[in-house]
């Protein structure tokens, strides 16, 4: 059977819409999601299995899993992201489930996952519509410590990478975050009480009004970071480049030395969404060599992003 997996991983930003870049940077970054289009649209997938973080908006401390599948799942629409529900085949998200379990891999499911920005920005990037493709969610911890080793992560993406293989089907896997950012996301460690029911998702339903506070403050934070008076952690462009190396080599195990502490404190408190990376290009790996077809980086302050885009083909 001829093996038919591809892969798109790249930064998300709910600031896409809501900041004003650099008219150079700007075209640079809309070539590159042409770049990324054409790769989709040529590769023509027929199922997508789409790797992300969530931002307190379907995961919250009340339960926190390292990762879940969703056999159904709603966007929630924050951002300005489309809301709505993904066309997620349950039978397929069921049996790779089983599979990953069956690998030894704690994999969580959900029968009603909620997703944010972060799923859904390259699927709308993409095709324009959350709904165009069939979709396998899979949640993967990146913003609410304590994480699970970045080993656990890899094998994760293997196990799925492994089952993708038997598929008679092209399947294209997204990675959606990183790389080194440090938005502000609140933190348990720091929170106050509000915060801290929010976090753990017992404040009943936001309103309208805190959503729209919430997400001011990450564009009043991003404003400020492109000026230089923003009190968050700078990115990280060496240790960016480096981690995009070592996807690339198709040798991920350097990756399983990685401290969750170490790369909170070089790369920010939202650097873990790197995990998506590692899972997508780990799947890639369980299904033989593969090669980088093309590569994209910058460190773009106001997406508070170290903003990095790459297509992965089977070699
Ligand atoms: O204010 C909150 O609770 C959430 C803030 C938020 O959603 C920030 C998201 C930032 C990213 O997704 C990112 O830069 O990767
Ligand atoms: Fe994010």
């Amino acid at each position: 059977m001829t093996v038919s997996l591809a892969l798109l991983a790249m930064s998300h930003s709910p600031l896409l819409e809501h900041a004003e870049l650099p008219g150079d940077v700007s075209a640079e970054l809309q070539a590159a999601f042409d770049t990324a289009r054409t790769f989709v649209h040529d590769f023509d997938p027929d199922i997508i299995v789409n790797f992300a973080p969530d931002h307190y908006n379907g995961f919250f401390y009340t339960l926190m899993p390292a990762f879940c599948i969703g056999y159904a799942a709603e966007s929630i629409g924050d951002y300005g992201s489309q809301a709505g529900r993904l066309d997620v085949p349950e039978d397929l998200a069921r049996s790779i489930a089983e599979h990953v379990l069956g690998d030894g891999i704690d994999l969580t499911v959900s029968l009603d996952m909620q997703v944010d920005h972060g799923a859904v920005q390259p699927m709308e990037l993409m095709y324009s519509d959350i709904g165009a493709k069939p979709v396998v969610p899979v949640f993967i911890n990146s913003v609410a410590p304590p994480f699970t080793p970045v080993q656990r992560i890899r094998l994760l993406g293997e196990s799925i990478g492994r089952y993708l293989s038997t598929m008679d089907q092209k399947v294209l896997v997204i990675s959606s975050g990183g790389l080194s950012h440090d938005p502000p996301v609140p933190r348990l460690a720091t929170a106050n009480s509000e915060q801290r029911k929010a976090l753990m998702g017992t404040g009943g339903p936001i309103s309208a009004e805190a959503r729209a506070a919430r997400q001011q403050r990450v564009i009043d934070a991003a404003r400020d970071f492109a000026a230089g008076t923003a009190d968050i952690q700078d990115l990280a462009p060496q240790w960016d480049q480096d981690l995009m190396r070592i996807l690339a080599s198709g040798d991920l195990t350097p990756l399983d030395d990685f401290s969750p502490d170490e790369m909170t404190r070089i790369a920010g408190n939202s650097s873990h969404e790197v995990r998506t990376w590692i899972a997508g290009y780990a799947a890639m790996s369980a299904a033989g060599d593969y090669e980088v077809e093309y590569s994209y980086y910058r460190p773009i302050r106001e997406l508070i992003a170290g903003f990095g885009m790459t297509t992965v083909v089977q070699r």
